[in-house]
């Protein structure tokens, strides 16, 4: 029989390009995994058979907020190595820590992120680490969708580089599609400054073999720019590109230091840039050219990078992020306006992933959308609910989750996972990675 929802006096974010309005008023209707009817009147039809209803009163609708960049695990070292820049942060502090974690080190943290990222209306996570086999089961286990990559650091020999490759190349073959479609993979070398050429080139060859798309960090500092140029007589766009990694879907972490040209070859290869505003201003990597990739018709969409450069997984401050500081370096009101901000957070991250099924509140789409309480003094009057979700609401504010049509947090609390249990062994797993 049809398992169907059916949402009543509800108000929906529609952030589809050419809506009239921001947001609708009425109902939605969801069977199985997928929305199937959002409008201002409710069709007779919907109404037979078993029906669970929800009284939309007081919420406000919109679809889950898409990640597209981050390191889940490294939840475990929040507050571990602050204000630094990125350099001696992953060679001082991150990696000495990183390179003692275990597989059940990566669980415990995943799960930190995932219930953390899962309350505050995270629906689709993005994750590139190691051990992500844990990364997989906590996904397939809490019900959140992932596009997931077993990130690969080539400062290493031969031999280990080959090691890490067919790591990358058997998580994507082993989980792709899985957990009823919802976890998605991806091959991701971590970074031309971490990843010798001919390494890279094999990254982008497998990813060829197995029609998969690439992700990578790029351009995130200047030193790194700086670097690239001196190393191989190339700023990083211009490397890549050589390297063959554009040739292939794909999109690139930060993009902070990128100059026109590089732009406009990005927007060529239709590569997405995952803008992470708070990372960035965190490590002092500086502001990414957000007006001018928009601008050039480049998909961008938010990251939050991983919790210890962050040092949260609350999207909804990226998205007040990224609608401020941009009108705050171009001293234009009108740079970055709610709903694009909210389209970042929302469809962008879609669009980047090339997925066209989530990321919308439309009929056809897949069921992945948050309620958010807007019953709340900061979040009256009702004048413009866009506006209030970018300027004033936060994580905190999400009251139900739903990832494919499965709810997954109810009044705020995680239906899925052990809160509890995961605070402690998390705790756990960082006191032992201290005296290891
Ligand atoms: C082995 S893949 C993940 C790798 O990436 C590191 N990392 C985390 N944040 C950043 C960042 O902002 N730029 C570059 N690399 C980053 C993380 O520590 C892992 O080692
Ligand atoms: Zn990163």
């Amino acid at each position: 029989m049809t398992q169907r929802l059916i949402i009543r006096n509800g108000l929906f974010a529609q952030l589809q390009e050419g809506a009239a309005h921001t947001t609708s008023k009425g109902y939605m209707v969801v069977e199985q995994d997928r929305i199937v009817y959002i409008g201002e009147t409710l069709p007779e039809a919907y109404e037979q058979g078993e029906v669970e209803y929800i009284d939309g009163k007081g919420l406000f609708f919109m679809p889950g907020l898409i990640n597209t960049h981050g390191h889940a695990a490294m939840s475990l070292l929040r507050g571990y190595g602050d204000d630094m820049v990125l350099q001696s942060w992953l060679q001082e502090k991150m990696w000495p820590m990183e390179a003692k974690f275990t597989g059940n080190d990566v669980y415990w943290g995943t799960a930190l992120s995932v219930i953390e990222m899962l309350k505050g209306g995270t629906t689709l996570f993005v994750d590139m680490y190691d051990h992500m086999d844990q990364v997989a089961k906590v996904s397939e286990e809490s019900g959140i969708r992932a596009a997931l990559m077993r990130g690969a650091i080539g400062l290493c020999s031969e031999e280990v580089q080959l090691m890490k490759l067919n790591e990358a190349v058997q998580l994507a073959k082993d989980w792709n599609g899985q957990a009823n479609g919802r976890i998605t993979t991806l091959l991701a070398p971590h970074a031309p400054y971490t990843c010798p050429p001919a390494f890279i080139e094999k990254f982008v060859e497998a990813a060829h073999e197995l029609d998969l798309m690439l992700h990578t960090h790029m351009s995130e500092t200047a030193a790194e720019v700086e670097q690239n140029v001196k190393e191989y007589g190339l700023r990083p766009v211009a490397h890549l590109e050589k390297l063959g990694l554009f040739s292939r879907p794909s999109f690139i972490a930060h993009g902070v230091h990128l100059n026109d040209e590089e732009i406009a070859t990005l927007a060529k290869y239709n590569v997405g840039v995952s803008h992470n505003p708070g990372s960035n201003l965190k490590l002092a990597s500086g502001i990414a050219r957000v007006v001018e990739l928009q601008r050039a018709g480049v998909v961008v969409s938010l990251g939050t990078d991983g919790a210890a450069s962050n040092n949260n997984l609350d999207m909804f401050e990226e998205m007040r992020l990224a609608a401020l500081i941009h009108k705050g370096v171009s001293g234009d009101p009108t740079a970055v306006p709610a709903a694009d901000a909210m389209r970042m957070a929302t469809v962008n991250g879609a669009r980047t992933l090339h997925m066209n099924d989530v990321g919308l509140l439309q009929a056809g789409m897949k069921a992945d959308f948050i309620a958010v309480n807007i019953d709340q003094p900061h979040l009256y009057p009702h004048t413009d609910l866009v506006s209030h979700m970018v300027y004033s609401a936060s994580a905190k504010d999400v009251q139900h989750v739903w990832v494919d049509g499965n709810q997954v947090v109810k009044n705020g609390e995680c239906l899925t996972m052990d809160e509890e249990r995961i605070k402690h062994e998390a705790e756990q797993c960082f006191r032992n990675l201290l005296e290891r």
